[in-house]
């Protein structure tokens, strides 16, 4: 019985992997790209971060969730799609939080981030001021979690964060054989799907072979892919443009050792005009953009795609990765790309297995 129903849940997965396969792979045909190469998730315990809403039932107290159909809220005790640290927190928190009435009461969310490195953030969020006694009571709660989690918590309500600990977890990446460091900030962008988002850098990899030229990487976050990149290239830089994913990202240029990785706060707009030296920018002060000599751009914009400016500006360079989180906008984009470019390379990661969500990445070589 029990691999009846696992073989169904495969069948599941697969069945919904392979449409997405066929969506991405019809969608990329119009601009005469290759087979798309797929990367699977593991079917549990594959997401990193949790968002949960709390249910006070009595004397009870549960983690709920929403149906998204019926909007209607199921408890939700453990939830196999996040990581094993997170399933194992949420059950010691809440008989913890149970019987703390200071910390249970007006609680209305819990959030959890976790790593392959199995550190742990928790945040719980308040509709009430927190008060002396709410830190006391959140230090011990931190204490006993800490007995099973290398754990920080947090507390926030109206204009207020508390930290207990740290607002970030050190994520531990292996790739390719190696380990990255990374610090992941509490509340900022980071790759929801970790073993898979290995997988989509040590692709970008491998797509872009060793060389002595630099690398550019737009909209790079906390160096998610610069970092381990930064071994293939002469140079990188990376601009980004929230504060604390830039500030994370200097972090993680210094605890992986690395001396050839710049990371700028800037949009990708502002860093096109620095490009075409329309505008100067403060920020870019000490960098010398004529010394670099970029072959490889990456990209990796959120959901809206490219701007006009940015996506003419990378098509002064060789090879171009585009990383997507909507198979839409990166359709689009490509319909200037291809122009002047030829798609190499295409991929999926399916970083949200069991959602229709596509994760796509394109390398284009310049004709
Ligand atoms: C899909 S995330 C990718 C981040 C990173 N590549 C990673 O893998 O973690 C998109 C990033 O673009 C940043 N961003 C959004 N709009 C931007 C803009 N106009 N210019 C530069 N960065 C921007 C966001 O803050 C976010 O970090």
């Amino acid at each position: 019985m029990a691999n009846q129903s696992q073989s169904s849940a495969e069948m599941t997965y697969h069945q919904q992997l392979n449409e997405k396969t066929e969506r991405l792979q019809s969608l990329l045909s119009d601009f005469n790209a290759p087979e798309v190469q797929v990367f699977e998730s593991q079917e549990t315990h594959y997401r990193m971060r949790a968002e949960f809403r709390v249910w006070h039932d009595g004397d009870d107290l549960y983690h709920i969730m929403f149906n998204q159909q019926t909007k209607e809220k199921y408890r939700v005790d453990n939830f196999p799609p996040a990581s094993k640290t997170i399933n194992d927190a949420m059950t010691v928190l809440i008989e913890t939080l149970k019987n703390n009435p200071v910390l249970r009461k007006k609680l209305f969310q819990i959030d959890y981030l976790s790593g392959l490195s199995e550190e742990l953030v928790i945040s719980l969020l308040y509709h009430k001021p927190l008060d002396e006694q709410w830190h006391e009571e959140a230090k011990k709660l931190r204490d006993t979690l800490s007995k099973h989690f290398k754990v920080s918590v947090i507390g926030r309500a109206r204009k207020q964060k508390s930290v207990i600990g740290n607002d970030f977890i050190i994520e531990a990446l292996p790739v390719n054989g190696t380990t990255y460091y990374f610090k992941h900030i509490e509340n900022s962008f980071t790759q929801p799907n970790a073993k898979v988002n290995c997988k989509m850098i040590e692709w970008a990899m491998a797509v872009c072979q060793d060389n002595q030229r630099d690398l550019l990487e737009l909209y790079c976050g906390a160096g998610n892919f610069s970092i381990p990149m930064a071994g293939q290239f002469r140079h990188v830089i990376g601009t980004e443009i929230a504060k604390p994913s830039v500030a994370a990202a200097q972090y993680n240029i210094e605890c992986n050792n690395l001396d050839n990785v710049k990371i700028v706060r800037l949009s990708a707009e502002d860093f096109t005009s620095a490009m075409r030296k329309e505008r100067t920018f403060s920020r870019l002060e000490g960098i010398d953009l004529e010394s670099y000599d970029f072959g490889t751009v990456l990209v990796d914009p959120p959901r809206a795609g490219l701007d006009d400016e940015s996506l003419a500006m990378i098509q002064d360079y060789d090879d171009i990765i585009y990383i997507s989180c909507n198979p839409e906008t990166l359709a689009d984009n490509l319909k200037t790309l291809t122009q002047t470019h030829d798609i190499a390379d295409a991929a999926l990661f399916d970083q949200f297995p069991f959602t229709h969500h596509i994760e796509a990445g394109v390398r284009l070589t310049r004709r």
